[in-house]
């Protein structure tokens, strides 16, 4: 599929230790996740789901090759502008939530807002509370909120300052299948009603499946892509890794 990529890797290589513990997280990865649309990654354990995501998002550094969200080359980045760059252009969903405990809902859906000392766009920020459903819990915190309902806190969050970009991290990992699909169909919606782009990293052929594409890693490579995945399909695929993951 072509069109402009909101984020990509090129000929990306991560290596984590040396000598005989060396382990090529990513082994020439070149891959771009294109703007408007929702991707899932997904592979067998250890494929290197989580080190991509990471290095695409500027979490993590490449030991070679290059990782782009927009224009702009992330290894040429020093810290200050890397940190500046997730908090104004990048937006994190994770398997954890990760929201303050002592502040309200409101005030953790506009915290990246505020921590850059912009004002959030009041508009937007409405609206996001409306599609997540959290109008009458604005007031509470996180403690008193249910595990779908932070977790959809924290997707408010990662879309409030219109980001290029929002990864997810395993977004439905700590969800029952109710809360998760909520929280998927959230995900999706930002992509096809507010033109937001995705790209979420699951186990989970079902939440995959939520995807426009899914892209499948294997042994820290590019495997395959499918466009219109079905949970079938995607089982499938993977299915397929995992015998030839076997024989080798
Ligand atoms: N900090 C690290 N130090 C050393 N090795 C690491 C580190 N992080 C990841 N690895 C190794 O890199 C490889 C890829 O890991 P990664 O977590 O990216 O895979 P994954 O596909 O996300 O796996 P999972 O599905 O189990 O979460 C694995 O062999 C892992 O053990």
């Amino acid at each position: 599929m072509s069109g402009t990529s909101a984020a990509r890797v090129t000929a990306a290589v991560k290596v984590y230790g040396s000598g005989d513990t060396e382990v090529r997280a990513l082994d020439g990865v070149t891959l771009g996740f294109t703007a408007g649309r929702f991707t899932a990654i997904m592979g067998p354990s250890g494929s290197g789901k989580s080190t991509l995501m990471h290095c695409a998002a500027g979490l993590d550094t490449l030991t070679s090759g290059e990782a782009h969200i927009g224009g702009t080359e992330l290894g040429s980045l020093g810290d200050k502008k890397l940190t500046l760059l997730r908090r104004e252009r990048v937006g994190f969903v994770f398997q954890a939530f990760n929201l303050l405990p002592t502040l309200t809902v409101a005030e953790n859906i506009t915290l990246p807002q505020d921590l850059a000392g912009g004002s959030p766009d009041r508009e937007w920020t409405d609206a996001l509370i409306d599609v997540v459903g959290l109008r009458d819990r604005l007031h509470h915190r996180p403690a008193e909120l249910s595990g779908g309902q932070q977790q959809r806190v924290a997707v408010a969050r990662a879309f409030a300052g219109r980001p290029e970009v929002v990864f997810a991290d395993e977004p439905t990992g700590n969800l029952d299948s109710r809360s998760g699909e909520e929280v998927l169909g959230l995900l999706g919606r930002a992509v096809r009603q507010m033109g937001r782009t995705v790209v979420m990293v699951t186990h989970d052929p079902v939440a995959a499946a939520h995807a426009d594409e899914v892209v499948f890693l294997a042994d820290g490579r590019l495997a395959g892509r499918m466009e219109e995945p079905t949970a079938e399909r995607v089982l499938d695929r993977l299915k397929s890794y995992d015998r030839a993951g076997a024989v080798t």
